[in-house]
Protein backbone atom coordinates (compact mmCIF):
# COMPACT_ATOMS: atom_id res chain seq x y z
CA UNK A 1 0.00 0.00 0.00
CA UNK A 2 2.56 2.58 1.39
CA UNK A 3 4.53 2.57 -2.38
CA UNK A 4 0.93 3.01 -4.04
CA UNK A 5 1.56 6.82 -3.91
CA UNK A 6 0.10 9.04 -6.63
CA UNK A 7 2.99 12.51 -7.14
CA UNK A 8 2.12 15.24 -8.25
CA UNK A 9 5.60 17.52 -9.72
CA UNK A 10 5.05 21.00 -7.68
CA UNK A 11 7.35 22.60 -6.25
CA UNK A 12 8.01 22.78 -2.83
CA UNK A 13 7.91 26.50 -2.33
CA UNK A 14 4.26 26.39 -4.41
CA UNK A 15 0.84 25.86 -3.27
CA UNK A 16 -1.06 22.68 -3.63
CA UNK A 17 -4.49 23.87 -5.50
CA UNK A 18 -7.58 20.98 -4.61
CA UNK A 19 -11.34 20.60 -5.86
CA UNK A 20 -13.67 18.86 -3.48
CA UNK A 21 -16.54 17.13 -4.60
CA UNK A 22 -18.90 14.67 -2.36
CA UNK A 23 -22.13 12.84 -1.94
CA UNK A 24 -23.15 13.52 -5.21
CA UNK A 25 -25.23 10.17 -4.76
CA UNK A 26 -26.02 9.23 -8.43
CA UNK A 27 -27.88 6.41 -10.14
CA UNK A 28 -27.66 4.17 -13.24
CA UNK A 29 -30.73 6.21 -14.65
CA UNK A 30 -29.46 10.05 -15.40
CA UNK A 31 -33.16 11.28 -14.96
CA UNK A 32 -33.69 9.58 -11.47
CA UNK A 33 -34.37 12.05 -8.72
CA UNK A 34 -33.29 11.93 -4.93
CA UNK A 35 -35.88 13.66 -2.79
CA UNK A 36 -36.52 15.52 -5.57
CA UNK A 37 -33.41 16.67 -6.87
CA UNK A 38 -32.26 14.94 -10.62
CA UNK A 39 -28.92 14.31 -8.84
CA UNK A 40 -26.76 13.91 -12.20
CA UNK A 41 -28.01 17.53 -13.17
CA UNK A 42 -26.90 19.09 -10.07
CA UNK A 43 -24.12 17.43 -10.20
CA UNK A 44 -23.11 19.02 -14.03
CA UNK A 45 -24.11 22.10 -12.34
CA UNK A 46 -21.62 22.03 -9.65
CA UNK A 47 -19.48 20.81 -12.48
CA UNK A 48 -20.22 23.61 -14.89
CA UNK A 49 -19.51 26.36 -11.75
CA UNK A 50 -16.28 25.10 -10.66
CA UNK A 51 -15.50 25.06 -14.56
CA UNK A 52 -16.52 28.59 -14.31
CA UNK A 53 -14.37 29.70 -11.75
CA UNK A 54 -11.19 28.79 -13.31
CA UNK A 55 -9.67 27.52 -9.94
CA UNK A 56 -6.47 26.40 -11.22
CA UNK A 57 -6.87 22.62 -9.51
CA UNK A 58 -4.39 20.05 -9.45
CA UNK A 59 -6.50 17.51 -8.76
CA UNK A 60 -9.79 17.40 -7.49
CA UNK A 61 -11.12 14.77 -4.46
CA UNK A 62 -14.36 12.46 -4.55
CA UNK A 63 -14.90 11.77 -0.92
CA UNK A 64 -17.75 9.39 -1.02
CA UNK A 65 -21.54 8.58 -1.70
CA UNK A 66 -20.61 8.66 -5.64
CA UNK A 67 -23.74 6.45 -5.86
CA UNK A 68 -26.97 5.95 -4.43
CA UNK A 69 -28.32 2.46 -6.37
CA UNK A 70 -24.56 0.42 -6.01
CA UNK A 71 -24.82 0.10 -9.83
CA UNK A 72 -22.03 -0.01 -11.84
CA UNK A 73 -23.52 2.59 -14.34
CA UNK A 74 -23.85 5.37 -11.51
CA UNK A 75 -19.87 5.37 -11.38
CA UNK A 76 -19.64 5.40 -15.00
CA UNK A 77 -21.79 8.39 -14.81
CA UNK A 78 -19.50 10.00 -12.60
CA UNK A 79 -16.26 9.39 -14.28
CA UNK A 80 -18.15 10.82 -17.80
CA UNK A 81 -19.83 14.09 -15.85
CA UNK A 82 -16.50 14.78 -14.44
CA UNK A 83 -14.42 14.43 -17.56
CA UNK A 84 -14.67 18.20 -19.41
CA UNK A 85 -12.61 19.48 -16.35
CA UNK A 86 -9.73 17.30 -17.51
CA UNK A 87 -8.88 16.75 -14.02
CA UNK A 88 -7.22 13.70 -12.01
CA UNK A 89 -9.89 12.34 -9.32
CA UNK A 90 -8.70 10.82 -6.34
CA UNK A 91 -11.74 8.63 -4.89
CA UNK A 92 -12.71 6.92 -1.67
CA UNK A 93 -16.20 5.09 -0.72
CA UNK A 94 -18.98 6.11 1.74
CA UNK A 95 -21.48 4.41 3.01
CA UNK A 96 -23.98 4.11 0.01
CA UNK A 97 -20.59 2.82 -2.23
CA UNK A 98 -19.92 -0.70 -2.36
CA UNK A 99 -16.09 -0.08 -2.62
CA UNK A 100 -15.89 -3.52 -5.08
CA UNK A 101 -18.10 -2.62 -7.41
CA UNK A 102 -16.68 1.19 -6.65
CA UNK A 103 -13.13 -0.22 -7.67
CA UNK A 104 -14.26 -1.87 -10.36
CA UNK A 105 -16.09 1.07 -11.82
CA UNK A 106 -14.20 3.99 -11.31
CA UNK A 107 -11.96 3.87 -14.27
CA UNK A 108 -10.20 5.90 -16.70
CA UNK A 109 -6.94 7.58 -17.01
CA UNK A 110 -6.95 9.98 -14.26
CA UNK A 111 -9.24 8.18 -12.39
CA UNK A 112 -7.48 6.97 -9.24
CA UNK A 113 -8.14 5.05 -6.22
CA UNK A 114 -4.89 4.71 -4.52
CA UNK A 115 -4.25 6.02 -0.61
CA UNK A 116 -1.58 8.40 -0.94
CA UNK A 117 -1.26 11.98 -2.60
CA UNK A 118 1.92 13.36 -2.96
CA UNK A 119 2.69 17.01 -4.01
CA UNK A 120 4.70 20.35 -3.21
CA UNK A 121 5.20 20.09 0.46
CA UNK A 122 1.85 18.11 1.37
CA UNK A 123 0.85 14.23 1.74
CA UNK A 124 -2.69 13.91 1.13
CA UNK A 125 -3.86 10.51 2.93
CA UNK A 126 -7.69 9.23 1.18
CA UNK A 127 -9.53 6.87 4.27
CA UNK A 128 -12.22 4.38 4.21
CA UNK A 129 -14.20 4.97 7.00
CA UNK A 130 -16.86 2.99 5.96
CA UNK A 131 -18.72 0.14 7.56
CA UNK A 132 -20.34 -2.77 5.51
CA UNK A 133 -23.76 -2.25 5.75
CA UNK A 134 -24.03 0.34 7.91
CA UNK A 135 -24.34 3.93 7.24
CA UNK A 136 -22.77 5.40 10.25
CA UNK A 137 -18.85 5.26 10.35
CA UNK A 138 -15.77 3.80 12.04
CA UNK A 139 -12.00 4.72 11.80
CA UNK A 140 -10.35 1.12 12.34
CA UNK A 141 -6.63 0.75 13.74
CA UNK A 142 -5.75 -0.51 9.41
CA UNK A 143 -6.68 2.94 8.74
CA UNK A 144 -4.86 4.06 11.51
CA UNK A 145 -1.74 2.34 11.28
CA UNK A 146 -2.31 3.79 7.30
CA UNK A 147 -1.89 7.65 8.83
CA UNK A 148 1.04 6.58 11.30
CA UNK A 149 2.98 4.49 8.19
CA UNK A 150 2.45 6.90 5.52
CA UNK A 151 3.58 10.18 7.95
CA UNK A 152 6.90 8.20 9.24
CA UNK A 153 7.37 7.35 5.11
CA UNK A 154 6.93 11.20 4.51
CA UNK A 155 7.79 13.24 7.77
CA UNK A 156 8.84 16.36 6.54
CA UNK A 157 5.14 16.99 4.16
CA UNK A 158 1.90 18.76 6.20
CA UNK A 159 -0.39 15.87 5.82
CA UNK A 160 -4.38 16.56 4.67
CA UNK A 161 -6.41 13.16 6.06
CA UNK A 162 -9.44 12.41 3.84
CA UNK A 163 -12.77 10.66 4.33
CA UNK A 164 -16.66 10.36 4.49
CA UNK A 165 -17.87 10.04 7.68
CA UNK A 166 -18.00 13.33 10.30
CA UNK A 167 -15.47 13.08 13.28
CA UNK A 168 -17.33 15.28 15.02
CA UNK A 169 -20.74 15.69 15.83
CA UNK A 170 -22.80 18.51 13.73
CA UNK A 171 -25.71 18.83 16.07
CA UNK A 172 -28.11 17.04 14.02
CA UNK A 173 -29.51 14.51 15.95
CA UNK A 174 -30.88 12.23 13.52
CA UNK A 175 -27.17 12.62 11.45
CA UNK A 176 -25.02 12.11 14.12
CA UNK A 177 -26.57 8.68 14.65
CA UNK A 178 -24.12 7.84 11.86
CA UNK A 179 -21.51 10.15 12.41
CA UNK A 180 -17.61 7.80 12.76
CA UNK A 181 -18.51 6.29 16.06
CA UNK A 182 -14.73 6.74 17.24
CA UNK A 183 -14.36 10.25 16.00
CA UNK A 184 -12.85 11.55 19.11
CA UNK A 185 -10.20 9.36 19.88
CA UNK A 186 -9.40 8.94 16.16
CA UNK A 187 -9.20 13.16 16.57
CA UNK A 188 -6.91 12.91 19.56
CA UNK A 189 -4.63 10.66 17.82
CA UNK A 190 -4.04 12.24 14.34
CA UNK A 191 -3.52 15.70 16.40
CA UNK A 192 -0.41 13.86 18.17
CA UNK A 193 0.91 14.12 14.77
CA UNK A 194 2.64 17.43 13.60
CA UNK A 195 2.39 16.98 10.14
CA UNK A 196 -1.85 16.36 10.28
CA UNK A 197 -2.31 19.93 8.93
CA UNK A 198 -6.34 18.95 8.25
CA UNK A 199 -9.17 16.99 8.46
CA UNK A 200 -11.38 16.74 5.38
CA UNK A 201 -15.11 14.96 4.85
CA UNK A 202 -18.34 14.66 3.47
CA UNK A 203 -21.73 12.98 4.40
CA UNK A 204 -23.44 16.10 6.68
CA UNK A 205 -24.44 17.48 3.44
CA UNK A 206 -23.04 20.89 4.56
CA UNK A 207 -20.52 22.99 4.63
CA UNK A 208 -18.54 22.93 8.61
CA UNK A 209 -15.39 24.50 9.20
CA UNK A 210 -13.85 24.68 12.48
CA UNK A 211 -10.34 24.31 13.98
CA UNK A 212 -9.14 21.99 16.65
CA UNK A 213 -6.34 22.45 19.15
CA UNK A 214 -3.39 20.12 17.75
CA UNK A 215 -0.48 19.50 19.92
CA UNK A 216 1.43 21.24 17.56
CA UNK A 217 -0.86 23.92 16.43
CA UNK A 218 -4.33 24.56 15.04
CA UNK A 219 -5.83 21.85 12.31
CA UNK A 220 -8.71 22.52 10.42
CA UNK A 221 -11.79 20.36 10.42
CA UNK A 222 -13.85 20.88 7.04
CA UNK A 223 -16.75 19.27 5.91
CA UNK A 224 -18.29 19.85 2.63
CA UNK A 225 -21.99 20.03 0.82
CA UNK A 226 -23.35 17.71 -1.36
CA UNK A 227 -23.76 17.98 -5.01
CA UNK A 228 -27.13 17.00 -4.61
CA UNK A 229 -29.61 17.64 -1.70
CA UNK A 230 -28.65 19.84 1.71
CA UNK A 231 -29.26 18.78 5.27
CA UNK A 232 -30.38 21.59 6.98
CA UNK A 233 -27.72 22.43 9.91
CA UNK A 234 -28.65 21.47 14.00
CA UNK A 235 -32.03 20.37 13.16
CA UNK A 236 -32.93 17.34 15.06
CA UNK A 237 -35.08 15.27 13.30
CA UNK A 238 -34.47 14.73 9.20
CA UNK A 239 -34.56 17.93 7.09
CA UNK A 240 -33.47 19.56 3.69
CA UNK A 241 -32.30 22.49 3.67
CA UNK A 242 -32.99 25.27 0.18
CA UNK A 243 -29.44 25.74 0.11
CA UNK A 244 -28.07 24.71 -2.95
CA UNK A 245 -25.45 22.24 -4.14
CA UNK A 246 -22.36 22.94 -3.37
CA UNK A 247 -18.25 22.11 -3.10
CA UNK A 248 -15.32 23.25 -1.64
CA UNK A 249 -12.16 24.60 -2.92
CA UNK A 250 -8.93 24.43 -0.81
CA UNK A 251 -5.17 25.83 -1.04
CA UNK A 252 -2.80 23.80 0.65
CA UNK A 253 -0.12 25.94 1.17
CA UNK A 254 3.55 25.42 1.27
CA UNK A 255 4.09 26.35 4.22
CA UNK A 256 1.71 24.73 5.52
CA UNK A 257 -1.29 26.44 6.28
CA UNK A 258 -5.02 25.97 4.31
CA UNK A 259 -6.95 28.48 2.87
CA UNK A 260 -10.11 27.10 1.93
CA UNK A 261 -13.88 27.74 1.33
CA UNK A 262 -17.19 26.09 0.20
CA UNK A 263 -19.19 27.67 -3.07
CA UNK A 264 -22.82 26.76 -4.31
CA UNK A 265 -24.22 26.60 -7.30
CA UNK A 266 -25.77 30.37 -8.17
CA UNK A 267 -29.18 30.32 -8.51
CA UNK A 268 -32.41 27.86 -7.22
CA UNK A 269 -32.84 25.36 -9.60
CA UNK A 270 -32.52 22.67 -7.01
CA UNK A 271 -35.16 22.77 -4.54
CA UNK A 272 -35.66 19.60 -2.97
CA UNK A 273 -38.87 18.08 -1.79
CA UNK A 274 -38.85 19.71 1.60
CA UNK A 275 -41.39 17.09 2.93
CA UNK A 276 -39.50 14.57 2.48
CA UNK A 277 -38.45 12.21 5.60
CA UNK A 278 -35.77 10.82 4.99
CA UNK A 279 -34.34 7.70 2.14
N1 LIG B 1 -35.05 10.10 8.32
C1 LIG B 1 -33.82 9.56 8.54
N2 LIG B 1 -33.45 9.24 9.80
C2 LIG B 1 -32.22 8.70 10.03
N3 LIG B 1 -31.31 8.44 9.07
C3 LIG B 1 -31.68 8.72 7.82
C4 LIG B 1 -32.92 9.30 7.48
N4 LIG B 1 -32.95 9.49 6.13
C5 LIG B 1 -31.76 9.06 5.65
N5 LIG B 1 -30.99 8.60 6.66
C6 LIG B 1 -29.65 8.01 6.60
O1 LIG B 1 -28.75 9.06 7.01
C7 LIG B 1 -27.65 9.05 6.13
C8 LIG B 1 -26.89 10.34 6.06
O2 LIG B 1 -26.44 10.62 4.75
P1 LIG B 1 -26.13 9.47 3.71
O3 LIG B 1 -26.35 10.05 2.36
O4 LIG B 1 -24.87 8.82 4.04
O5 LIG B 1 -27.30 8.39 3.89
C9 LIG B 1 -28.32 8.74 4.81
C10 LIG B 1 -29.26 7.60 5.19
O6 LIG B 1 -28.58 6.35 5.23
FE1 LIG C 1 -22.88 9.37 3.43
Amino acid sequence: MLKEAISYSIDDNASVRVVQITDPHLFADPDAQLLGVNTAQSLDAVLNTINAVHYPADFMLATGDISQDYSGESYHNFVRAIAPLELPCHYLPGNHDDPRIMRLNMQGPKIFGQRRILAGNWQIIMLDSTVRGKPGGHMSDSEIDIIKSAVADQPDRYTLLVMHHNPILVNCAWLDQHCMDNGNDFIKQVAELPQVKGLLWGHVHQKLDQKHPGKHGMVHLMATPSTCIQFKPKSSYFALDALQPGYRLLELKANGTILTNIYRVPGDNFSPDRDASGY
